[in-house]
């Protein structure tokens, strides 16, 4: 049974349509990464899952419970990364942590915490003087401190240098072999790659598409983008449009006057069965190219948009 299931969510501030239409469920000890551009409905996706935002339409289930029946519980079950403001700088991580474990019944010890976010040695020094990457690991230790089985961060690693990200892969790493599950945003392709039983690539407030990285990345590793351009004009890429997109080696076509897109697994095969249409019709074609398509390129394909990292 999934620990969590999101059934079309929907959420607009005024005109703007953050979150349009997302459902997903999250598998328990799962690291599920939610992907996407600025402004592409992923933190706004994770506060209505977090409680801190009420939905327009959808529904949000953590196995039986729901929000409007079971908040307590809920609560018991999940923990939420706090916005770096949130902590103290005033205080010690030591001392952040003994606080934030007032708010729960139950809470881990805060000497277990501060080993699992590798911050024992700064326990004592003021958080205002900690660098980026310590204050996200304290941030994920808050996070942790009531034991949650399900954990959130949102974009733990923006803003880091690429050691410091790598530690916190490493403590995210460390959450699932606890057994624990975690729900994760980012803009980096190459984290979601390196850490994630499943991607979900959002933009503008929909879901681009939804696999395993392995799946993804066959997928865009043995996809290719084929370029066709027509002498005789647009007639001819129109009437080879609508013949292709037939082929069942044939994903995805796109016309834009006499020129002609197509994405196909099958290069060989998709090209021998275009060039004998095109042949037989005495379409004349003016230039052909093949690219292979890269993890970026595969993101601009389905939104449109520049990958930015
Ligand atoms: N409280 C709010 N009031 C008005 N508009 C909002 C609010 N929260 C989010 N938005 C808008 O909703 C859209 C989605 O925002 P959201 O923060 O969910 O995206 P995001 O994918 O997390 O972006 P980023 O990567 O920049 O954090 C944006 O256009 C944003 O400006």
């Amino acid at each position: 049974m999934a620990i969590l299931e999101v059934k079309h969510l929907q959420k607009s501030f005024g005109t703007i349509h953050a979150v349009r239409d997302i459902s997903f469920s999250v598998k328990a000890g799962e690291i599920f990464t939610i992907i996407g551009p600025n402004g592409a409905g992923k933190t706004t996706t994770l506060e209505m899952i977090e409680g801190l935002v009420q939905p327009d339409q959808g529904e949000i289930q953590f196995g039986n419970l729901k929000w409007d029946k079971d908040a307590d519980a809920i609560k018991m079950k999940i923990g939420v990364q706090p916005q770096s403001g949130a902590m103290f700088d005033l205080l010690t991580p030591k001392e952040n942590l003994d606080l934030f474990a007032t708010f729960y019944n139950k809470a881990k010890s805060t000497e277990e915490i501060l080993a699992l976010v590798n911050l024992t040695e700064h326990q004592n020094n003021h958080v205002k003087k900690l660098s980026g990457g310590q204050r996200q690991r304290l941030a994920i230790g808050l996070a942790m401190i009531s034991d949650p089985e399900i954990i959130f961060l949102d974009e733990p690693t923006t803003g880091l240098d690429p050691q410091a990200r790598r530690n916190i892969w490493d403590i995210i790493l460390q959450l699932k072999n606890l057994g624990k599950t975690t729900i994760l945003t980012t803009h980096y392709m190459e984290e979601a790659e390196k850490l994630s039983d499943r991607v979900c690539i959002i933009d503008q407030g929909k879901i681009v598409t939804l696999d395993t990285p392995p799946a993804l990345i066959e997928k865009l590793t043995k996809e290719k983008e084929v370029h066709l351009s027509f002498l005789n004009g647009e007639e001819s890429a129109y009437h080879t449009n609508q013949f292709i997109e037939k082929l069942s080696t044939v994903e995805r076509t796109e016309q834009i006057g006499k020129t002609l897109k197509l994405w196909t697994t099958n290069t060989e095969d998709t090209l021998y069965n275009l060039f004998r249409f095109t042949k037989e019709k005495q379409y004349c074609v003016e230039q052909v190219s093949i690219d292979e398509m890269s993890l970026e390129d595969v993101f601009i394909s389905f939104t449109g948009k520049e990958w930015r990292d």
